[in-house]
């Protein structure tokens, strides 16, 4: 039995469709993160989920029933829901707003028991407001509020807890704390949060629903939902989507766009190999140079970047020196591109070419780009790698570290005349 299932439903605002064909399920104890752009319909399915908007046509069910058959006290002990939108009407207490997710268990004419009592504690405790229950709800923070509306939700011992972006407001630790605290809830009981933060889902979700145009665009774990594909799709925006180094996780660094632009109108070739191009392939397009790179293996990662970024690359099979065939293209790259980039790349006898052919173009600008880590090529060719470095720089080839101070080293294109 599912804990919550949403069976293909619609949502409109008056006569605009906010949702349709919706469906999808929770599993118990589990976090299902919601994400989308910016009016995508997240808010507007967690309302659905909680009864706040009504539906044009589907069906929620929860443990089986029938979601429209559940009454108001019924409904608010198996969903609870922390809202967005946190403003709070009266001058409440903290204590009484956290006290409040406890009426759906206090009886109409009853007061509250010492078991209530201690459930508030707890969920004040756990969400880190104890020490401002005598406080009134208008004289703390933002973010304190919203830590408060948390413990609310978690003094209603719901089934099922709704989070619409629980944690926007809140410091980074009290993130990650609240954060913590759902995930140890979940197990015993189901979340369904939206995120606006790509890497907190990424992290704290056992499975993802992003929503696009909407409708469902994908489902399914952080590493099959998080794709580079799916976050420039549904984003619009270049991001290098890596493991976490520490959890494995996907992780989502965006290459920043305000530089968008600043190359159209340009050519850039790019020396690299073994992944150390990788992040300026995506850093180039970006910013809307027009790139081409190799000559590359076609098992070679910078090879995958190229292609996925749909990028212009001479390529040679698996284990393959550089055919005559590949070095007439690299020139024919090299002859019309406007600058000349190379990556701290390992050299060896096969790719040598790559490099030396360069010192027949003394007046293109080439820039030696050895990213933030600084590091140098790495020369299995017995010392002729470094002497063509040496001669290049000589020859004002400029050595680059960082990708801004790259940008900056390349002649920029027309980016005003848009
Ligand atoms: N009460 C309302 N009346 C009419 N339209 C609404 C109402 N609430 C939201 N909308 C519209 O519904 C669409 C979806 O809004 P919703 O808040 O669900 O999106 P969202 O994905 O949560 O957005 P965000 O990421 O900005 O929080 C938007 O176009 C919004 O303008």
């Amino acid at each position: 039995m599912k804990p919550i299932e949403i069976i293909d439903i619609d949502v409109s605002y008056g006569a605009k469709k906010i949702l349709e064909a919706i469906t999808f399920h929770a599993d118990t104890g589990e976090i299902l993160g919601i994400i989308g752009p910016n009016g995508s319909g997240k808010t507007t399915l967690l309302k659905a989920m909680s009864r706040v908007v009504a539906r044009d046509s589907g069906e929620i069910r929860l443990d089986n029933r029938d979601l429209d058959t559940l009454g108001y006290r019924e409904l608010a002990r198996q969903v609870a829901v922390v809202p967005q939108d946190i403003s709070i009407g009266f001058d409440y207490a903290v204590r009484d707003v956290v006290m409040m997710g406890r009426h759906p268990y206090i009886g109409r004419l009853a007061s509250e028991t010492l078991r209530d009592v201690e459930i508030c504690d707890r969920a004040m405790h756990l969400a880190n407001v104890a020490h401002l229950a005598g406080m009134s709800i208008h004289s703390i923070s933002g973010g304190e509020r919203q830590r408060v509306l948390i413990a609310r939700a978690l003094a209603q011992e719901p089934k099922i807890l709704l989070l619409d972006e629980a944690t926007s407001n809140l410091d980074v630790s009290h993130q990650v704390d609240i954060l913590n605290i759902i995930k140890e809830l979940a197990g015993k009981i189901t979340v369904v949060s939206v995120f606006h933060d790509l890497n907190l889902a990424a992290y704290y979700c056992d499975r993802l629903l992003l929503l696009k145009d909407r409708r469902v665009y994908a489902t399914g774990t952080p590493e099959e939902v998080l794709t580079y594909e799916n976050i420039r799709e549904i984003f619009q925006m270049e991001a290098l989507v890596r493991p976490h180094p520490l959890t494995g996780k996907p992780y989502i660094l965006p290459v920043y766009a305000h530089q968008s632009r600043v190359g159209t109108n340009r050519r850039v070739h790019v020396v690299c190999g073994g992944g150390t191009g990788s992040d300026i392939l995506h850093l180039l397009y970006a910013a809307s140079f027009t790139v081409t790179c190799g000559v590359l293996n076609v098992l070679d990662t910078d090879y995958g970047t190229a292609m996925r970024l749909g990028l212009s690359c001479i390529a040679e099979p698996p284990f393959h020196g550089i055919t005559p065939g590949s070095l007439s293209d690299l020139r024919k790259c090299l002859d019309s591109a406007d600058a000349i980039i190379v990556t701290a790349m390992p050299i060896g006898r096969g790719n040598l070419d790559n490099l030396q052919v360069l010192l027949d173009y003394p007046k293109k600008p080439i820039l030696l780009y050895s990213g933030n880590s600084n590091s140098r090529m790495e020369d299995y060719t017995g010392g002729e790698a470094d002497a063509v470095l040496t001669e290049l720089e000589s020859r004002g080839a400029l050595r680059i570290e960082g990708g801004e101070e790259l940008l900056a080293g390349l002649p920029q294109g027309y980016s005003d005349q848009r």
